[in-house]
């Protein structure tokens, strides 16, 4: 939480000059017309959900309102979910029978589940946010290397819900949609994270699955909370590749912890930061990037070197927007970072010294965020 004194109004409400701003908007519009998504069988299980056309990075694959929402298990039952269906059409009550079930046969652990309470287990995403690592929250003086920041902080706001395009999403140790719950439009958005191919099919990642494990790990994990072997493209990975994926997670993690350590050791975070940016780009889990970005800002920030802290900060809002979009609280702070990297409060706590950008030269370019920008005189934490 922070506690903002500004200087002029917030224009959040005028459309942004920046391609992240505009982006939204048109991919918004072509969504409504023809949607970049079809529906057809998967070779990782079942249905899934493929485009149907290029889709860019950071364009909104499709916004979505739950059918129905129930609180967090164990209080909802087979009849809690049946007396709300029950007031849905007859189509829609039909979809959601139609919808996937885990839970029809016995395993270790797993019991079986009567029909829509098995349904609504296999399907439900929390109506919450899930946080790519450290980049959802406003980033106060927060490391990546915390617990919430490697797996993705899940807020669930107390209710999950069914989305019945959205259950036919699979699962992927290397996601190429981020899902976000939108609290003021209270529907559930479902973006690229990085440009997809017509006929590629669209993964997220399920729920808290710590996909920066090793395969091992992250078999162990599906198999506990989904009860599923995963056959996602990284989980099907076979000798060396397996083991340079592995590695590549392994070291991305490590890299997490160590960032996190490194506060008064600041060209010793960054560069590791920049070890990190390479890995996350090999592997292609670009869902990090934002956090990564921020402590880069932070290192920045500490020993005064605003310019190369602006071009980290404005690294960190590009990301943020590709994930949880431009009006999403994250992409609102790390604008308001970029506007004023002075406001941070571990500006100029160390001695002053010049680090460098996201592109490795110690120049940056310093630019200003696009237009509707609040500028920020006083950032305080209050909690
Ligand atoms: C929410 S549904 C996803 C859509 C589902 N494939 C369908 O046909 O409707 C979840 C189920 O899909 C399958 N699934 C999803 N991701 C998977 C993955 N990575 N590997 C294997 N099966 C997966 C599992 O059977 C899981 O219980």
């Amino acid at each position: 939480m922070i506690d903002e004194e500004t200087e002029d109004e917030d224009d959040a409400s005028s459309p942004s000059t920046n391609h992240h701003g505009q982006e939204r908007e048109s991919a918004s519009k072509t969504d409504d017309l023809s949607p970049c998504y079809k529906m057809s069988s998967s070779s990782i299980g079942g249905f899934g959900l493929f485009a149907a056309r290029p889709i860019s990075q950071g364009a909104l694959v499709f916004a979505e309102t739950p059918l129905l929402t129930q609180p967090l298990s164990p209080t909802r039952t087979n009849s809690s979910i049946l007396n709300v269906l029950a007031q849905r059409t007859r189509e829609e009550q039909c979809a959601f029978f139609a919808l996937s079930n885990a839970h029809k046969t016995e395993r270790p652990g797993r019991p079986v589940l009567l029909p829509a309470l098995g349904i609504f287990e296999t399907n439900a995403l929390p109506c919450g946010s899930t946080l790519p690592p450290a980049s959802g929250d406003t980033g106060e003086a927060k490391t990546s290397g915390s617990k919430d920041a490697k797996a993705g902080k899940a807020d669930h706001g107390g209710r999950e819900g069914i989305f019945l395009r959205a259950a036919r999403l699979n699962h992927s140790c290397r996601p190429n949609v981020w899902r976000t719950w939108d609290v003021s439009s209270q529907e559930m958005t479902f973006r690229a994270l990085r440009d997809i191919a017509q006929d590629e099919e669209l993964c997220m990642n399920y729920a808290d699955v710590d996909i920066l494990g090793t395969r091992e790990e992250r078999a162990a994990e599906i198999e506990k909370a989904f009860g599923f072997v995963c056959a996602c493209e990284v989980c099907e990975l076979k000798g060396k590749e397996g083991k340079d994926s592995d590695r590549r997670r392994a070291d991305i993690k490590r890299l997490f912890e160590e960032i996190g350590t490194c506060s008064k050791e600041p060209t010793l975070g960054l560069r590791k930061v920049s070890i990190a940016m390479r890995l996350l780009k090999e592997e292609q889990v670009m869902h990090y990037e934002a956090s990564f970005c921020f402590d880069a800002f932070q290192f920045c920030v500490m020993v005064s070197d605003f310019v190369n802290a602006k071009a980290w900060v404005k690294k960190a809002w590009e990301a943020s927007c590709d994930t949880m979009g431009p009006e999403s609280p994250a992409a609102h702070t790390f604008k308001l970072y970029w506007a004023n990297p002075r406001a941070h409060p571990l500006a100029g706590t160390l001695p002053h010294m010049t680090l460098s950008g996201p592109d490795g030269d110690e120049k940056a370019v310093d630019d200003t965020p696009p237009r509707g920008t609040t500028v920020v005189t006083r950032v305080t934490r209050i909690s």
